[in-house]
């Protein structure tokens, strides 16, 4: 706007025909980002329109001219008369609000500034239009209107007050009523001064704030008209006009009763939380993300042997957790396994060092706590002592392992007592009472499964002379040795045993006779061709065998003995070192 009241004015005589073609006013009113026109007071008569204009209108120059009048634009509230009427003066200049009626579109409302101009003896009207102006302003006004309304509902104390005097208010809102209990048409008069209203506690703190010459927001309990005292919170602002001398002072108290209750309830909250950690009877404390102690309560610092503040803000590695152990276990990989990924030990055992170096053993329950965005801020453990019950666990351990040991020894007893009851200690070979039981077993075993069975009984030819000749340490010699012959020759289901004396019985189960016959056979050749050498001397010593056979000669045991032992007296009566075959008719009781 000031550029087109300082523009030249010897330009303004230029013909407008001239000026619409050439000339610097214009090409200057052309850059002007805001739309400008020329029209004749007297109709609106289109003269010009800056390039802005024209593209704000959507119509060329030509068109406009032709076609269009500013009232076809735009409506004042009291018309073109009106307009007339502000510019009733040459060269007056006016404000005014209008409507920009779009042809095609919605209605805009701008900042109008207007001024009268006398072009080729025409009385002509210069109009900026400024949208942002009007939007701004109308803004503002819009703005002024909420506060009004804010002030008027808000619950809290909205006040004015001058430095004359004793700080009276001009002006108190509506809220006043709820804050102190007094209208605001009490205010100033009727009501109390408002520094009786301040608690007596609160009165000096409020005196000192007021005195220290700038703004200030403080809490204090103010007086109702109801006589409850009543939390408030004031903030206070100084308004100091353009010297610097503080004018007014002005300010909002608000009832923050319920914010204090909510918080002398969680503060109670919070100390009941804190009784409860510390009287409790187990270990709390509290590690931050890297590990360290943030917080331990009572019985922590007992339990441990620690002063709170030699444990506080130290790691947990090298105080309570040992920072080498013994049973090589990677503690520092524990620990960082719990900080990294807290919700896979939700409950661990743990081995932990009193201040005086006792071991003790701790079941730890880990809670991890995350911010909202998920990230660890610590971990809260509750632990609990289970040394005692990890040495009883340790002891039955231990027993379990000496019971284990015992038991393998008495297993070991009771097989070498079982393998004495059924050997024979000379010999190594099965006992007669083994070799009695071991035959009714097979014998009916065969029977069942209608198969065969033969006994071989062998005895010692003239054993009486060894023991005479060389004694009965060789004799002995001899009888160990005839054990081992037999073993050696033995099958996995054959059952050697020394019948008595220098008797031998072998039991061949699955054998018939003729297979029965040439092992005995065998075993007579065998041992007279093996030279024995006992005592330093070398001994031939030689067997006679009775061979019976299951079902040839006998269907028991008792009966099927004692064929091969008559068919073995028979060897004897025969000569000796032979193998005599039981003959099924012979007379038992002979
Ligand atoms: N060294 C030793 N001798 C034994 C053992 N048991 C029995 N005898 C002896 O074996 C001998 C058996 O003698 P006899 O029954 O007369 O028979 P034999 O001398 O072998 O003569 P024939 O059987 O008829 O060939 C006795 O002298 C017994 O004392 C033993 O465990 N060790």
């Amino acid at each position: 706007m000031t550029s087109l009241s300082d523009a030249p004015s010897h330009s303004l005589s230029t013909p407008p025909s001239e000026l619409l073609t050439s000339g610097t006013w214009f090409r200057l009113l052309d850059a002007i980002p805001l739309p400008v026109t020329l029209t004749r007071l007297l109709d609106g008569a289109f003269l010009y329109a800056n390039q802005a204009a024209i593209a704000r209108s959507g119509l060329t120059l030509e068109q406009l001219r032709a076609h269009f009048r500013a009232d076809d634009f735009y409506s004042m509230p009291l018309g073109r008369t009106a307009l007339q009427l502000q510019l009733r003066n040459p060269d007056s200049v006016a404000q005014l609000d209008i409507a920009l009626r779009d042809p095609q579109g919605p209605v805009v409302p701008v900042r109008a500034t207007v001024r009268r101009l006398r072009v080729e003896d025409e009385e002509c009207v210069l109009t900026l239009y400024d949208e942002q102006a009007y939007a701004l302003r109308h803004q503002l006004s819009l703005n002024r209107q909420q506060l009004d309304a804010l002030l008027a509902n808000m619950p809290g104390m909205a006040y004015r007050c001058t430095p004359a005097g004793s700080w009276e208010f001009d002006y108190v809102s509506q809220g006043t009523l709820y804050v102190t209990g007094y209208p605001a048409t009490d205010w100033p008069g009727q009501a109390p001064d408002f520094a009786s209203l301040i608690h007596p506690e609160h009165r000096e703190a409020h005196a000192i704030a007021l005195a220290s010459g700038e703004g200030y927001g403080i809490e204090y309990r103010l007086l109702h008209r109801d006589g409850i005292a009543r939390w408030v919170h004031e903030q206070a602002w100084l308004v100091e006009d353009a010297e610097g001398r503080v004018v007014a002072r002005e300010g909002v108290i608000s009832d923050i009763s319920a914010r204090k209750a909510e918080e002398a309830a969680r503060e109670a909250d919070a100390e009941q939380y804190r009784e409860l950690v510390q009287s409790a009877r187990s270990i709390i404390l509290r590690l931050d993300p890297q590990g360290r102690i943030s917080f331990v309560n009572q019985y922590a610092e007992s339990y441990f042997g620690y002063d709170p503040d030699e444990l506080i803000g130290q790691p947990l590695l090298g105080t309570l957790l040992p920072e080498t152990e013994s049973t090589q276990r990677n503690l520092a990989g524990v620990l960082e396994a719990l900080l990294t990924q807290p919700e896979d030990f939700p409950v661990h055992v743990n081995e932990n060092l009193c201040r005086d170096g006792r071991r003790v053993w701790v079941l730890w329950t880990n809670q991890p706590v995350r911010n909202a965005q998920g990230q660890l801020t610590e971990i809260l453990s509750i632990g609990n002592d289970i040394t005692e019950q990890r040495q009883i666990q340790l002891e039955l351990r231990r027993a379990h392992e000496q019971l284990q040991v015992q038991y393998q020894r008495i297993a070991a007893l009771q097989n070498q007592l079982r393998e004495q009851a059924i050997r024979d200690s000379l010999t190594g070979l099965f006992n007669r009472r083994y070799l009695e039981e071991t035959l009714e077993r097979e014998l009916a075993r065969a029977q069942r499964e209608q198969g065969a069975l033969s006994v071989i009984m062998l005895d010692v030819d003239h054993f009486k002379q060894v023991n005479d000749r060389f004694g009965h340490k060789a004799g002995d010699e001899v009888l160990r040795a005839l054990g081992a012959y037999l073993r050696a020759r033995s099958r996995s289901e054959d059952v050697a045993c020394r019948y008595g004396g220098e008797e031998f019985a072998i039991v061949l189960p699955g054998a018939q006779l003729g297979d029965a016959v040439r092992r005995a056979e065998s075993w007579r050749e065998g041992f007279a061709a093996s030279a024995l050498e006992v005592d330093g001397h070398v001994l031939q010593v030689t067997l006679s065998l009775g061979v019976a056979s299951f079902p040839s000669h006998a269907s028991d045991a008792e009966t099927l003995l004692n064929r091969a032992d008559s068919a073995l007296y028979a060897a004897k009566g025969h000569g000796r070192n032979r193998v005599e075959t039981a003959c099924a008719h012979v007379d038992d009781s002979v």
